[in-house]
């Protein structure tokens, strides 16, 4: 079994083409809780210059520099790095970052006086990531049957992003086969995962095995969050995935990260609810539901989601 890339390049919404690569898009997210999508939405010079020069440079400065990126706001925002069984792997957030400001002030932690080169690179990549975002979850919403554009438009407009750039450094003397990241599902709604030259993302597939994505130029990855399947009522389920490189080079890659915005209940849309298709999840809080996956309780359960918010609750694990 393999996840296959679908091409989106040169499509519009309704154009020639659409409907099918929709399907072809929606079925991937069903099957597998990902899609790998060649696209032409990334710009090639920003993406050079954002691995090429940007993340190297803001990765190379000392630990105590790096952890002035803080964040009060959401579980793994700010500065990760030096975690136990992850030597190697540290990301740092940019949150809300369509704002400007958000990515100067985060500038101004590196560069004093500021880094405009900086700033557009950033700035315009997740432009670029966030469109690129849109399409593909209006296409898996659309191809599992959403047709009102109100609907379409209000999941969007309640959604916030967080751009996450990530390192792996290899060591001469790690072995090959181990984990720089063990599986996990996000909890965000969706998160893309740009990867460069270097391969490492693996995506669980529903036969059990461990399919890797791909370093290639022009596609991305777009994994299903645990959110996901509260707004379309179990149809997607949240993608369990990983990082390995076993090539053992330097890696960088970059996320973008969609979360609900404050204050917002996440439910499921009503297309998803019928006869045939009960409800499977109370809407939530995102905020809470996050909260409530990293607490011990959540770290215990089986399925946090369902034991947060199921309709259903999981059996309670036996006693030994
Ligand atoms: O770096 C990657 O390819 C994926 C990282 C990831 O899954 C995460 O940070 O949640
Ligand atoms: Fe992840």
């Amino acid at each position: 079994m393999e996840i296959k890339k679908i091409d989106l390049r040169g499509l519009k919404p309704g154009g020639p083409g659409w409907d099918d690569a929709r399907d072809a898009v929606t079925a991937s997210m069903v099957a597998n809780s990902c899609v790998v999508v060649q696209h032409d939405g990334l710009n090639r010079d920003i993406r050079q210059v954002l691995f090429g020069r940007a993340m190297p440079e803001l990765f190379a400065f000392p630990v105590e520099t790096k952890r002035r990126n803080v964040s009060n706001d959401v579980q793994y925002g700010g500065y990760i790095g030096q975690l136990p069984g992850m030597a190697g792997y540290e990301s740092m957030s940019i949150e809300d970052v369509p704002d400007h400001g958000r990515i100067s002030d985060f500038a101004k932690l590196f560069w004093p006086q500021g880094n405009p080169a900086f700033c557009e690179t950033s700035a315009g990549f997740a432009r670029d990531a966030i469109q690129l975002e849109r399409t593909v979850t209006k296409m898996v919403l659309e191809g599992l049957g959403v047709r009102d554009k109100h609907a379409l438009d209000s999941h969007h407009d309640r959604l916030r992003y967080t751009l996450r750039m990530a390192y792996y450094g290899s060591s001469p003397e790690d072995d090959a086969a181990k984990m720089s990241m063990p599986e996990h599902r996000d909890y965000v709604m969706t998160s893309m995962i740009v990867q460069h030259q270097v391969e490492g993302l693996e995506v669980q597939l529903k036969d059990g095995s461990w399919f890797s994505v791909p370093p290639e130029p022009d596609t991305c990855a777009i994994v299903a969050g645990s959110l996901f399947s509260v707004v379309t009522n179990g149809r997607v389920q949240a993608c369990l995935h990983r990082v390995r490189t076993p090539s053992n080079r330097d890696r960088f890659s970059a996320l973008l990260g969609c979360m609900p915005t404050k204050g917002c209940m996440v439910r499921a849309m009503d297309e998803f609810v019928d006869e045939g298709h009960p409800l499977m999840y109370h809407p939530c809080d995102p905020y809470e539901y996050v909260s409530f996956q990293y607490s011990e309780e959540g770290r215990k359960s089986k399925d946090a989601l369902k034991s947060f918010c199921g309709v259903v609750k999981d059996e309670p694990a036996e006693a030994a």
